[in-house]
C-alpha cells in the first residue's frame, strides 16, 4: 500500500489554489460608466428661479453672464454627516438647487440615458429591469468648486445607483473621480462636453452605484453645471428570468463554483464558504433584517446569488458583526459573530458583548485572528473565507457616520456577507452536486 504523497513546501496548497480561482471569478465590471451623448438643443432648457420671475437658461449657447446669475441663485451646497447638514467649504464648495427651484427639457429616456444605464451599465438580468429615474439637484461649481469624496446617501432599499448629467459649458477640471479599494477612475467630464465650433452638442454623463466613493476635483476655470438623478429599481430586480441574457460574471462565476466543487479534495467533510459582498446595501435603521437584500443585488453579487441557486447550494445573507469597544483597553477583545440580521448594537454591553449578541440574535463566534484573543474563548464555526469582510457591520452611530450628500439617518449602507453552507462530497448541495 503506498502513502499518500506528502506535499512538498513549494507545491501550492490547492485549497487556496481554488480559493483563488473564486475570488478571481467574483470580479465585476468597473463600478460606474461614463461617457457623453449627443442631445437636441430643445432638450438642454433650463428654466430656474425661487420667485414669480423664473428666467430660462438655453444651454446651446449659455453665456458667462447667464452662468453666473444660474451661479448666484444657487444655495451653498451642503453635506450630510449623519443626519446634520454640514456645511463646510473644505469638504464641499459648490452651489445647489432643490428640486423646486428648477426644470428642465431634459428627458433622461428620450436622450437615451436610460439606454446607457441598461446597456453599459447594468448586468444580466437586471438589463430588463423596470428602473425609475428620480430628478434630486442641480449643481453648480465656480472657480475652485468641488466635492470630496463621499457616497450618495441611501434613500430606500431600491436605490442603486446614481446619474450625473453635465450640461454643456466650457470649463477646465471638475472631473468625477472613482475610488474603491486600490483602484481610482477619473472621468474628464469638461473633455467630454467639449466642442469645436460646428461640432454637436453632447452631454456627458456618469453612471455609478451610489455606495461607490466619488469625488468632483476642483474647477479651474468656467462653470460646471450637472443634474444628479437617483436610480432605483422600480420592481424587484428579477434573479431568475424567463429570458436568458448573457451575463459574463455569471458565467465565469458559475464555472468557478462547479469545478470547484467537483473537486472532492476541496473542503471534503463539508463546510461554510464566505464571500463579503462586493457593494453596500441600504437598510433602515433599526428594521435591519436581510430579507430585501435579494431582490436588489448589485453587480457581481447578483451574478454570484444566481450562480449559487443555478447550481443548487444553500446559500444565505448574513451580517458579520464585531465589537467596536468604546475603549479598547478595558474590555476583552471578542470574535466577530455572524448573525441573520443586523442587530441594532448601539446600547449592547461592553463586557462579554459577544455572549449578548449570540444569546440574542442567534449570532455565532466565528473564528478569525483577532489580536489579544484569550486561548479560552472557543469560536463557533470556522468559515473558508473567498473575501472576507474589511470593515464589520453594526448599527452604532460611529460606524455609520459617512459622508453623504444628503443629511439623513433614516437608511443606512449595511456590509454583507452570502453564506454558502457545503455539505461534504457527494451531498454539496440539494441535487448532490
Ligand atoms: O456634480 C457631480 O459631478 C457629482 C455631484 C455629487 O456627487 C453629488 O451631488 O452627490
Ligand atoms: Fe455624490
Amino acid at each position: 500500500m503506498s502513502a499518500a504523497p506528502a506535499q512538498s513546501p513549494s507545491e501550492p496548497n490547492p485549497l487556496k489554489v481554488h480559493i483563488e480561482t473564486l475570488e478571481k471569478a467574483f470580479v465585476g465590471r468597473a463600478p460606474f460608466c461614463s461617457g457623453s451623448i449627443p442631445v437636441a438643443p430643445e432638450d438642454i432648457l433650463l428654466f430656474y428661479g425661487k420667485d414669480k420671475n423664473a428666467r430660462r437658461l438655453d444651454f446651446t449657447d449659455a453665456s458667462e453672464e447667464d452662468l453666473r446669475h444660474l451661479a448666484d441663485t444657487c444655495d451653498p451646497a451642503s453635506f450630510g454627516v449623519d443626519n446634520e447638514d454640514v456645511m463646510d467649504d473644505s469638504y464641499r464648495k459648490a452651489g445647489k438647487l432643490d428640486i423646486a427651484h428648477f426644470v428642465t427639457t431634459l428627458d433622461p429616456v428620450k436622450c437615451g440615458l436610460v439606454e446607457v444605464i441598461r446597456n453599459q451599465f447594468l448586468e444580466g438580468p437586471q438589463v430588463k429591469a423596470s428602473i425609475r429615474v428620480e430628478r434630486y439637484k442641480l449643481n453648480v461649481y465656480g472657480r475652485e468648486g468641488f466635492f470630496k469624496g463621499h457616497k450618495d446617501t441611501p434613500r430606500s432599499e431600491s436605490m442603486f445607483g446614481s446619474l450625473v448629467v453635465v450640461l454643456p459649458t466650457d470649463h477646465v477640471g471638475g472631473a468625477l473621480v472613482f475610488r474603491e479599494n486600490d483602484q481610482e477612475w477619473t472621468f474628464d467630464s469638461a473633455h467630454a462636453v467639449a466642442r469645436q465650433p460646428g461640432e454637436t452638442l453632447r452631454l456627458g454623463y456618469a453612471v455609478f452605484y451610489s455606495d461607490v466613493e466619488h469625488a468632483v476635483t476642483p474647477v479651474q476655470a468656467g462653470y460646471r453645471v450637472t443634474l444628479t438623478y437617483n436610480l432605483y429599481f422600480e420592481d424587484p430586480s428579477p434573479v431568475q428570468g424567463s429570458v436568458v441574457l448573457h451575463d459574463a460574471t455569471y458565467d465565469k462565476l458559475y464555472s468557478a463554483l462547479q469545478a470547484v466543487l467537483n473537486d472532492s479534495t476541496f473542503i471534503p467533510e463539508g463546510g461554510l464558504l464566505g464571500f463579503a459582498l462586493r457593494r453596500e446595501y441600504p437598510v433602515r435603521v433599526g428594521k435591519a433584517d436581510l430579507g430585501t437584500i435579494e431582490q436588489f443585488l448589485k453587480g457581481s453579487d447578483a451574478a454570484l446569488l444566481r450562480a449559487c441557486k443555478a447550481l443548487s447550494l444553500n446559500a444565505s445573507f448574513k451580517a458579520l458583526v464585531r465589537q467596536h469597544a468604546t475603549d479598547p483597553f478595558s474590555v476583552t477583545p471578542t470574535y466577530p459573530v455572524l448573525c441573520n440580521r443586523i442587530p441594532d448594537v448601539k446600547r449592547f454591553p461592553q463586557e462579554d458583548w459577544d455572549d449578548y449578541v449570540c444569546r440574542k440574535f442567534g449570532g455565532k463566534r466565528v473564528a478569525m485572528n483577532v489580536e489579544g484573543i484569550g486561548s479560552w474563548v472557543q469560536p463557533d464555526i470556522k468559515i473558508h473565507w473567498v473575501l472576507s469582510p474589511r470593515q464589520s457591520l453594526t448599527t452604532s452611530k460611529q460606524q455609520y457616520m459617512a459622508f453623504g450628500n444628503e443629511p439623513t439617518l433614516t437608511y443606512v449602507y449595511a456590509h454583507v456577507c452570502l453564506i454558502i453552507d457545503l455539505g461534504p462530497v457527494g451531498a454539496r448541495s440539494g441535487t448532490n452536486n
